[in-house]
């Protein structure tokens, strides 16, 4: 998979060289390239935002500077790939899920675009779809600074799901979401810690009890701390993501 972001902070991506994604980087499964929007500016500033039409706080991120930049990337796409994804990070968008990341690991190659001030002037979104399938996504109801943030989770959440990433694939399919209810609660040695015992049946080697203990769990815990997802599992509308093969 081919993974372009650009932003006015490109260091703020260097975490995506650690770890996991770092090592995918190494190993060919992820080319991740970061460009700084500032490259695409043609005045001695650098500029790269001006004031609002309409008035209001803040700044707006040119177009100019945006355009050059999609421009570039656009042009530069892996051979025999379809039209890349351009995700826009911003608490106006759709709602990022493992649904969501599943779809996105599925694309040849996705483009990030990390909006800064009150955002990325609007005709950028529109031109932007003569190149790229363009998605406007959110992490969640609440703001930041900047998209750099939200792209460092997604590109997180996405890559762990490309195949050679993540040692054991096994570990992808017991988690969080991944069947549409929340994980069950684990445990390691010692046995006992600070007066605190392991559930028994863990230490049973029933293996049926266990499954059948780990299930409750998480329907007990879905219903307790996110009873919205007990409601669509129970409508049997299960996220994309309740498959194990991608
Ligand atoms: O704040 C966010 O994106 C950064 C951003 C983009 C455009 C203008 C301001 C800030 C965000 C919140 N949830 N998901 C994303």
């Amino acid at each position: 998979m081919r993974i372009d972001v650009v932003s006015i902070f490109p260091e703020y991506l260097a975490p995506l060289e650690l770890s996991l994604i770092g090592k995918a980087r190494q190993d060919g499964i992820l080319d991740l390239r970061v460009h700084d929007l500032r490259a695409f500016t043609t005045d001695r500033h650098r500029t790269v935002d001006d004031t609002p039409y309409g008035g209001g706080a803040g700044m707006v991120m040119k177009p100019e500077p945006w355009a050059q930049a999609l421009e570039s990337i656009a042009a530069d796409r892996p051979e025999g790939s379809g039209r890349p994804v351009l995700i826009v990070p911003s608490p106006a968008g759709e709602r990022f899920t493992q649904a969501l990341a599943y779809e996105l690991a599925e694309q040849e190659h996705l483009a990030f675009a990390c909006g800064r001030y009150e955002g990325i002037d609007e005709r950028v979104i529109e031109w932007s779809r003569e190149h790229f399938d363009v998605r406007p996504v959110s992490l969640g109801d609440y703001v930041l600074n900047g998209g750099e943030v939200a792209v460092l989770a997604m590109v997180e959440a996405i890559g762990r799901l490309l195949p050679g990433v993540v040692g054991n694939p096994e570990s992808l399919v017991e988690e969080s979401h991944s069947d549409g209810l929340l994980e069950y609660p684990v445990y390691t040695k010692p046995s006992v810690w600070r007066e605190r015992e392991v559930p028994a049946v863990l230490l049973s080697g029933n293996h049926g009890r266990i499954a059948q203990w780990r299930r409750h769990e998480q329907f007990r815990r879905t219903a307790e701390r996110r009873p919205d997802l007990l409601e669509a599992f129970d409508a049997g509308k299960l996220p994309r993501a309740d498959r194990t093969e991608l």
